[in-house]
């Protein structure tokens, strides 16, 4: 059953297809955009011998040219090395303004197809079909596009949105279970921020690192509910003048975690879980949040087979001078989003080093 989703938006608002099987008729769907016929189809190395044939068939038979190009796989490759590899291929093929690049992947090439798309000719279209948890729950959605500076995650970007998300379920077979766990990550997020009919559902679901095996249609369901919280948030503030910074719960240690580790020892969703037991027990510290609800998202953290501790012999010192280079820093001061209960959270700059270090130094 397909289920469509729409992210409203005051300049350019696009839906989110949710379609078991339906990589196959990715050209007839955009075909349905009135796009240009050049398309640039970006993924890496092992998505394209998944999936690359399927899509690229799919799109010349509604008409389109395509190119493709793989990317090395991987975050360390989030650099502005890889974009102008992307524009060295869009000039080759001559993509023209109203051309689509196309992000074949999970929320790496996703992320990076998104700011080459930004950028070339000053913006033309993407289409984002994300193929890892992680990147249909969340990276897809949202315009949120950009590439990692050596000194810091995400420091180059730009906001773009996709015209379209196309998300198959069924890719998911063969996505490697650290990664399916990482995406649970930003899924347990999206309960803990957001909607807390999501965390009960994920608090009665067993092995929740194997559902996509055992109960291919909770997945379906949760990636249904995940869609719609990121449409919500985003819809309400599209350039994170506010609301938005919710969806970065979890995000302002867990960024500092994954670049200190110089991304090869965390997944991001996994930085993430850390990021979100630190600030679950920031926020029981200062009194805003109950010990019995950090121990619910924590239990659901482990469940998801995440790591909930910091990596053995990160400095914690470290840790702390990174955040000032969270994107959230407001007149030097770090910002952290904080539950209030399950479902609700806040935005606030009352953190200081102290607290941080205190709960950095029991995890
Ligand atoms: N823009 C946003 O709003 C946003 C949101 C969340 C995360 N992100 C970014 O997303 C990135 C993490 O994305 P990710 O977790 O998808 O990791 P990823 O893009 O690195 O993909 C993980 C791995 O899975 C492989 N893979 C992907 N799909 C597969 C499939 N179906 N079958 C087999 N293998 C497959 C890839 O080759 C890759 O090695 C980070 O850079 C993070 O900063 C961005
Ligand atoms: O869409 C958003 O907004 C998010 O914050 C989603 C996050 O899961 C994502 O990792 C995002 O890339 C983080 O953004 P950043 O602005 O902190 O780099
Ligand atoms: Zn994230």
């Amino acid at each position: 059953m397909t289920s469509v989703i729409n992210v409203n938006l005051p300049t350019q608002s696009y839906e989110i297809a949710i379609a078991p099987a339906s990589l196959d008729q990715i050209g007839q769907s955009l075909a349905g955009l009135k796009l240009g016929k050049k398309v640039l189809l970006v993924s890496n190395p092992t998505i394209f011998k998944h999936f690359g044939k399927v899509a690229v068939d799919s799109l010349e038979a509604a008409g389109f040219q395509v190119a493709s190009y793989s990317l090395p796989a991987g975050e360390r490759y989030k650099t502005l090395n890889s974009i102008q590899k992307l524009y060295d291929i869009a000039l080759e093929n001559r993509l023209e303004r109203s051309s689509t690049m196309v992000a074949l992947g999970g929320g790496v090439i996703g992320d990076m197809t998104g700011f080459a798309a930004a950028t070339w000719l000053r913006g033309i279209n993407v289409v984002q079909v994300p193929t890892t948890l992680l990147a249909m729950v969340d990276s897809a959605i949202g315009g949120k596009t950009g590439v990692n500076h050596p000194h810091g995650k995400n420091l180059i970007g730009a906001f773009h949105q996709p015209r379209f998300v196309l998300i198959d379920p069924q890719v998911l077979k063969t996505l490697p279970v650290r990664e399916f766990r990482a995406g649970m990550a930003e899924v347990i997020k999206y309960g803990v921020i957001w909607d807390a009919e999501l965390f009960n559902q994920l608090e009665q679901s067993k092995r929740l690192d194997q559902l996509r095996y055992i109960k291919p249609e909770l997945v379906d369901a949760i990636l249904t509910r995940s869609c719609q919280a990121k449409a919500d948030v985003v819809g309400k503030d599209e350039k994170e003048g506010g609301l938005r910074a919710i969806l970065n719960y979890g995000h302002t240690v867990g960024h500092a975690v994954e670049s200190l580790t110089n991304y090869r020892l965390l997944k991001h969703g996994e930085a993430v879980g850390i990021g979100m037991v630190a600030a679950g027990q920031i926020a029981v510290n200062l009194e805003l949040w109950q010990q019995a609800d950090a121990d619910r998202q924590n239990a659901l953290i482990e469940k998801a087979g995440l790591p909930t501790k910091l990596p053995v012999g990160l400095d914690i010192e470290g840790i702390i001078e990174a955040l000032q280079l969270d994107k959230k820093v407001k007149d030097g001061k770090v910002r952290f989003v904080l539950p209030t209960q399950i479902g609700v959270v806040t935005v606030t700059d009352e953190v200081t080093s102290d607290h941080i270090r205190q709960v950095l130094q029991q995890m």
